[in-house]
């Protein structure tokens, strides 16, 4: 089958910087996929690239079968919301309006049901509303829209822990009752952990990582510990780092441990915890040879006392 989305060998160069270099993914449907990374690690410009809203300057992108570029039959199946979406001079219920009359699928109960929730004023032009407000309208739009392949780009940008985790609520619900392919791009990873089925990971516009989360689970553990303990337990394995204060210790392992490691980690009066999908993406941001590496780039591990 076709997957939704497939990226090889993609670049974008803005004269002297290279936002995104050499990436190679596919993402087939249904599925939610995070898209992380720090702040210019190129997550906007690839949303932007799969949207035929940028152009690319090497490798291939299609979606849906076909380039986005200038494709109204690609672009119609689907939908980029972004915080910064230029807004034309509209209230926020012609903006839901004329949503409701571009996408095949708009679901006006969903739409109304949202607005409730996030309490927005429907005669209020959007110009007016806060920054939560916006990304709300925006998240409204995303899901009623209910395009096969729905890009959010940030999307809970000024939004509180309420206003998120009714997005990610709503979410949920709504792709399980109408399976679709949803990218999200997110700084909070572990907010959104529960929903992703797969993860993607930039760092300076190269793809460092890209796992299932279930195969990415127990794929690495922080040791804390006395630090003898510690530097007994990890000997021989693969460390992403080490760091020693005082008689102390906390080592971050790659590997999945079995019965007999956590009898020995008992033993030896030490803690195990596995790492959060925000940990071990930052882990490959950092040691590209991390659990689920992407990408020719890796390099020997050392691990590193402090
Ligand atoms: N039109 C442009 N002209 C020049 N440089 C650009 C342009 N658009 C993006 N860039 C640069 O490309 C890099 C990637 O930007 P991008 O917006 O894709 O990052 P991001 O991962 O979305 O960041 P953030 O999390 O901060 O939103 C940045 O260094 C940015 O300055």
């Amino acid at each position: 089958m076709t997957p939704a989305i497939s990226v090889a060998g993609l670049g974008r160069r803005y004269r002297d910087h290279q936002a995104l270099a050499d990436v190679t993914f596919d993402i087939g449907t249904p599925s939610v996929t995070g898209l992380v990374g720090r702040n210019g690690a190129g997550k906007t410009t690839l949303m932007r690239i799969l949207a035929g809203q940028e152009f690319t300057t090497s490798g291939r992108v299609h979606v849906f079968g076909s380039t986005p570029l200038e494709n109204d039959a690609v672009l119609r199946r689907m939908l980029l919301v972004r915080e910064d979406q230029a807004y034309l001079d509209l209230r926020v219920r012609h903006a839901v309006r004329a949503a409701s009359l571009v996408y095949p699928n708009w679901d006006a109960g969903l739409a109304d049901t949202l607005l409730d929730a996030y309490e927005l004023p429907q005669a209020r032009p959007i110009k007016k509303l806060s920054r939560g407000m916006r990304t709300a309208l925006g998240i409204t739009v995303g899901l009623a829209a209910r395009a096969e392949l729905t890009l959010f780009d940030e999307p809970y940008a000024g939004l509180d822990a309420v206003a998120r985790t009714l997005f990610y609520d709503q979410l949920l619900a709504d792709y399980t009752a109408h399976p679709r392919c949803i990218v999200l791009s997110t700084h909070l990873i572990d907010e959104a952990a529960e929903l992703l089925d797969r993860v993607l990971v930039l760092d300076r516009g190269r793809l460092v990582l890209d796992a299932a989360t279930d195969d990415l689970r127990g794929t690495a553990t922080t040791v804390t510990g006395p630090s003898h303990s510690v530097q007994r337990f990890v000997a021989g394995r693969t460390t992403l780092s080490l760091h020693t204060m005082g008689g102390q210790a906390r080592a971050v392992m790659a590997g999945r441990l079995d019965e007999r490691d956590r009898e020995l980690a008992g033993h030896l009066h030490l803690r195990l915890e596995g790492l959060t999908l925000q940990q071990l993406a930052v882990h490959a941001a950092e040691h590209h040879d991390a659990p689920g590496h992407h990408g020719p780039s890796a390099r020997p591990t050392t691990a590193k006392a402090s």
